[in-house]
């Protein structure tokens, strides 16, 4: 028996008494009647008890997937085996498989090799030796694959990408998945990274940031769990589509009840307003079908989303409100019937001294509570019933003329008063800051704000408003944050969520390369590092980039050096496939090529293909047109809230966090992809795993046509 052979052997028999042995724990578990009485001890039992059966139900299809040998330092060796559910033996003592996150499997990921071996426990560090790192499949219960990636046995170190490319071959369907069997090191390591750290990562496209967010709250979830709640943890994500795109992975992992929002969703929810602003997918609409051309020259502080994304506008709130206080209080004593009389300087030492713990809105509150009462006390010394009535009714009236006194203090009104809408009597406290707003952004948000318009770029401001007027309700605040495609995100959106956030416990992912929004985001990470000390954050890069395979990844690259001259290129795995192909289709033949490259693709084994055009408007013409030749497709727009895989007809710029086996894009050339437009392309190409195809015209934009192109592009025919 070969090496090969017997290594199968033995992990079919292991296989077997681990299946037999979850099947009695199982029968066992199933045997006990269900408790449905009152007793909470029991309660709590049955709990835990129905928690175990669907772990170990979970468990039997795929018990493990990974197998390390370590010798623990003065320890025998010991084969660990590791799958996405720790399972104990019948006494609970020994683990006979041991839970992906546990500190000790760690070193299946981060082990490449060599004499030193260690993890980090709770006891502190342990060093040891490992013998042999064993990827192991398992399909419904059944041994399918048994791979060596190190033996420290045979000829030295030899570790390889073998299992992980075999993996990355797989087709996709309509869903993002788990990759719990072939983590690679750099990405354990943001995984595992502490809690309360504001973590930063810049991973080009394709390098696993949505994957590795997801299970890095898994981990969270695993390591502290007595400290956070999953519904406390929060993802928030460009649109609906992609949190339906998303949201398989974290069941796959065991875990449920996470919340995941647009950052629009969870700012109204907070605000409570009648309508969710808009995600932007309709400006970004407006501003790919045309009327934005040439917009990218606009300086920063005239692009609303920047300017008021940034911490400037931060500045200048706090500066309009940073009198309020003082000028809340209305000026005169307060005096509920001729002869009573609260002196105005009393009403300060409850708003200013006794009070001043509270933040400003619920002072307001207080006092004005604090002044219903002492009229009760004050009614109270009325000696006459006629007399008492008389005055109840006056006090009544005067306290509510009263309470209108003060400022209105809730978010949009301040927001208001700060674009200059004051009502009459509005707020003495706040200070005129129009000079420090551009011009255009003042008219332009005014004009709306008179219609009570609310915009997505004006919700960190408002949010921001709300904390310091507001308590913050312990129910709104969240254990982590996860922040996807982050380099779309303000620092000022940031920051807001900072103030609901424990810890500074966030983890941002985003690619600049893929900043394709040009009037909101960020321009470089330091503008989010900036938020926290130097001590609450700390950043990664991911450069190894997992989705495509090699030939589509330097080809994209190139895009990106030649039309950006960015430094953020993709390392590709060593995977090879088919040339990216060059195919020219434009004038009458265009629409019939199109069919003709998309019948070409299908004919494969592919599940999903994206054909991406550059418009909304030329998504929804194509669609049509694709349609009416019998071709059964999804057109995606900004609104839709699933994704069904299969073949999907859509702008380039809503492919963004997505992938499709193969990806045609249409219109390449120079009049659809200027030269602003290489990291819009970037984006296009990148959400391919397997085949890539660019349709072009005459012209290919001149950083596409690169001289070395030829090693991994080729220009094909197909007869239209
Ligand atoms: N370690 C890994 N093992 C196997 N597959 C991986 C690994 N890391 C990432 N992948 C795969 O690579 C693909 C890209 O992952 P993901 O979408 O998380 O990347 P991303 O960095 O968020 O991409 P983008 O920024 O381009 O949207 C997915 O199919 C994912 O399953």
């Amino acid at each position: 028996m070969d090496d090969f052979q017997s290594a199968y052997q033995e992990e079919k028999a292991r296989l077997d008494r681990t299946l037999e042995e979850i099947d009695q724990q199982l029968k066992r578990l199933r045997s006990i009647p269900v408790y449905t009485g009152q007793d909470f001890t029991e309660q709590l039992l049955e709990e835990n008890r129905e928690s175990q059966r669907k772990l170990l139900e979970q468990s039997i299809h795929e018990p493990y997937f990974g197998r390390l040998d370590f010798e623990e330092q003065g320890r025998r060796k010991t084969p660990l085996y590791i799958g996405k559910v720790g399972v104990g033996d019948q006494d609970g003592k020994d683990p006979i498989v041991i839970d992906w996150r546990a500190p000790v499997a760690s070193l299946f990921y981060s082990f490449t090799g060599g004499d030193d071996a260690s993890y980090v426990a709770p006891e502190g560090l342990i060093e040891g030796l490992v013998y042999l790192k064993r990827n192991i499949v398992i399909r419904k219960g059944i041994l399918d694959r048994v791979v060596d990636t190190y033996n420290r046995d045979s000829d030295g170190p030899a570790v390889s990408d073998e299992f992980l490319v075999y993996r990355l071959g797989e087709n996709k369907d309509n869903r993002l998945r788990d990759i719990v069997s072939t983590i690679q090191a750099e990405q354990d390591q943001i995984i595992r990274a502490a809690k309360n750290t504001a973590l930063i990562i810049q991973g080009v496209a394709g390098s696993g940031k949505t994957t590795v967010a997801l299970h890095r709250l898994a981990f969270l979830l695993y390591q502290y769990k007595e400290q956070i709640k999953a519904e406390r943890l929060v993802i928030f994500a460009p649109n609906h589509m992609f949190i339906d795109y998303i949201s398989e992975v974290l069941p796959e992992l065991g875990v449920g009840d996470i919340q995941q929002s647009t950052f629009s969703d969870w700012a109204a929810k907070v605000l409570e307003l009648d309508e969710v602003p808009s995600d932007g997918s309709e400006a970004l609409s407006r501003w790919f079908d045309g009327g934005a051309k040439g917009a990218e020259t606009w300086q920063d502080a005239e692009l609303p989303g920047r300017f008021k994304g940034s911490m400037v506008f931060k500045e200048i709130i706090d500066a309009a409100v940073s009198m309020l206080e003082s000028g809340c209080v209305p000026e005169g004593d307060f005096e509920p019937w001729e002869g009573a009389r609260l002196p105005r300087k009393e009403i300060l030492v409850w708003f200013e001294g006794e009070y001043r713990h509270y933040p400003v809105a619920r002072r307001k509150e207080r006092v004005l509570a604090r002044i219903h009462r002492w009229i009760e006390m004050e009614l109270k010394k009325v000696p006459s019933a006629a007399a008492l009535k008389d005055r109840k009714k006056k006090a009544q009236q005067r306290e509510k003329s009263y309470a209108k006194k003060w400022p209105e203090l809730t978010p949009l009104s301040l927001y208001r008063e700060l674009f200059g809408i004051r009502k009459s009597g509005g707020t003495e406290g706040m200070v005129d800051v129009s000079d420090r707003i551009p011009a255009g952004i003042w008219k332009d948000t005014q004009a709306r704000l008179k219609k009570n318009a609310i915009k997505e770029e004006d919700l960190a401001a408002l949010l921001y408003l709300y904390t310091l007027i507001n308590e913050i309700d312990g129910n709104l605040t969240f254990d982590h944050v996860v922040i996807d495609e982050a380099q779309d995100f303000a620092p000022f959106q940031v920051h807001v969520l900072d103030r609901f956030v424990k810890g500074h416990s966030f983890t941002i992912l985003g690619d600049l390369s893929q900043g394709i929004h040009y009037y909101k985001g960020v321009r470089h990470w330091d503008e989010m590092k900036e938020l926290f000390r130097p001590d609450e954050n700390a950043y990664f890069a991911l450069t190894r980039s997992y989705r495509s395979t090699m030939e589509i990844i330097q080809f994209a690259n190139e895009i990106l050096e030649r039309g950006v001259g960015a430094d953020l290129l993709a390392v590709p795995v060593f995977r090879s496939g088919e040339p990216v192909r060059l195919l020219e289709a434009d004038g009458e033949k265009r629409l019939a090529l199109i069919r003709k490259a998309l019948d070409k693709v299908l004919g494969g084994s592919f599940r999903t293909a994206a054909v991406l055009t550059r418009t909304m408007r030329e998504a929804e013409e194509l669609y049509a047109a694709l349609s009416e030749g019998g071709l059964e497709a999804n057109l995606i727009n900004g609104e839709l809230t699933q994704y069904a895989g299969g073949v999907s007809v859509l702008p380039v710029y809503l492919s963004k966090g997505l992938e499709f086996d193969a990806v045609i894009v249409t219109d390449v050339d120079q009049e659809h992809y200027g030269p602003k437009d290489a990291k819009l392309l970037y984006v296009g190409c990148t959400r391919a795993l397997h085949e890539l195809w660019l349709l072009h015209g005459e012209r290919l934009p001149d950083y596409v046509s690169g001289d070395k192109a030829s090693e991994y592009a080729a220009k094909v025919s197909l007869e239209a």
